[in-house]
């Protein structure tokens, strides 16, 4: 990838907890302007070096620089020129969204108006709510609102939309998607697949604290699963049944979702694949109505990569 001008570089950087490697030497950089996503499931280290970046945690080794700042060397200047999101921010409970976000702005030179930030994350109806009624939702919109206010630079969240319905996770990506529309350098994690393909211009898959994969969705799926995923509700095949599928090799992979009772076939042959399913399912008067061909998703990458689902 071209590199512009980088927002942000980490070169080899490490965090440990005792004997936790919760870091364990990652190297990244950030293009100004670009959204980049960094995936990983619970505990893989996300939130460790969102807080070791933006200077919460002191780092057991490597640099990071942020425009041209280390957060441990400079941190005071480095925070009026970021925002950040954390993922549990305790908040003020009997302040109202519109005192805490003004109170945010304060701490700025050249801040956002609190009611065009409050606007934008959707909290307009609950302005002069106080903290403790917000629902968790409405919590998590104003800890964005929070870390966009300073009108940073470079903005960091950390799972913004955790916990979130789908209605309001999208509201919210058309929030971030339209911080980097105004120039805006986004850092976020998340363990959402979908939200990483539609939100990042780059991104890197990290687990157990290292990087297991780097680059725009698009390279990760062309490197990683060229194939299509032929996709259909078992129609309660037999696991001798579901054998005999395996030995007919009509796909490169077969893979059995146990809880969702769905039968995915990896394969390059879309139609040899199809013809020959329908045909054996017929055969054993077991017929499939139910199928869907679909692209490579990067739930299908990390299920490769790691051997696991991202999900637990
Ligand atoms: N303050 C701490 N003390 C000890 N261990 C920690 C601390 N913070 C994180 N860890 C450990 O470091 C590892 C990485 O945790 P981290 O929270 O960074 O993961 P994550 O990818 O953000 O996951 P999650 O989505 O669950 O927050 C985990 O094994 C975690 O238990």
């Amino acid at each position: 990838m071209n590199m512009g001008t980088p927002s942000i570089e980490v070169t080899d950087l490490k965090k440990y907890f005792g004997s936790v490697k919760a870091v364990d030497g990652i190297s990244f950089q950030v293009e100004a302007g670009t959204i980049f996503g960094m995936l990983g499931p619970n505990g893989a280290g996300k939130s460790t070096t969102v807080e070791t970046m933006v200077g919460l945690n002191k780092r057991d080794g490597g640099k990071i620089s942020i425009l041209g700042l280390d957060p441990e060397k400079n941190p005071e200047e480095l925070k009026s020129k970021i925002g950040v999101q954390l993922q549990s921010p305790s908040l003020f409970p009997r302040l109202t969204v519109k005192e805490i976000v003004n109170l945010f702005a304060s701490f700025y030179s050249d801040p956002l108006s609190a009611d065009e930030v409050i606007a934008r994350v959707g909290l307009e109806a609950k302005v002069n709510e106080q903290i403790k009624n917000l629902s968790g939702g409405q919590r998590h919109r104003l800890a964005i609102a929070l870390a966009m206010v300073g009108n940073g630079k470079v903005i960091f969240l950390d799972e913004p939309t955790t916990g979130l319905d789908p209605q309001a996770r999208r509201q919210l990506w058309d929030v971030i998607l339209q911080l980097k529309e105004e120039g805006v350098t986004v850092f976020l994690t998340t363990h959402y697949m979908d939200e990483a393909e539609k939100l990042c211009d780059h991104l890197v898959i990290i687990d157990h604290g290292k990087i297991i994969a780097q680059g725009s969705p698009r390279e990760l799926i062309n490197q990683y699963f060229k194939e299509r995923a032929v996709e259909f509700v078992d129609p309660g095949f037999s696991k001798e049944e579901r054998d005999e599928l395996k030995r007919l090799d009509i796909a490169n992979r077969i893979s059995y979702e146990q809880e969702e009772k769905h039968i995915i076939l990896y394969t390059d042959e879309i139609s040899r694949t199809i013809t020959r399913l329908m045909e054996y399912a017929a055969g054993i008067d077991k017929p499939i109505d139910d199928i869907i061909v679909r692209h490579a998703t990067l739930e299908d990458v990390f299920l490769k990569l790691t051997g696991r689902g991202i999900r637990e």
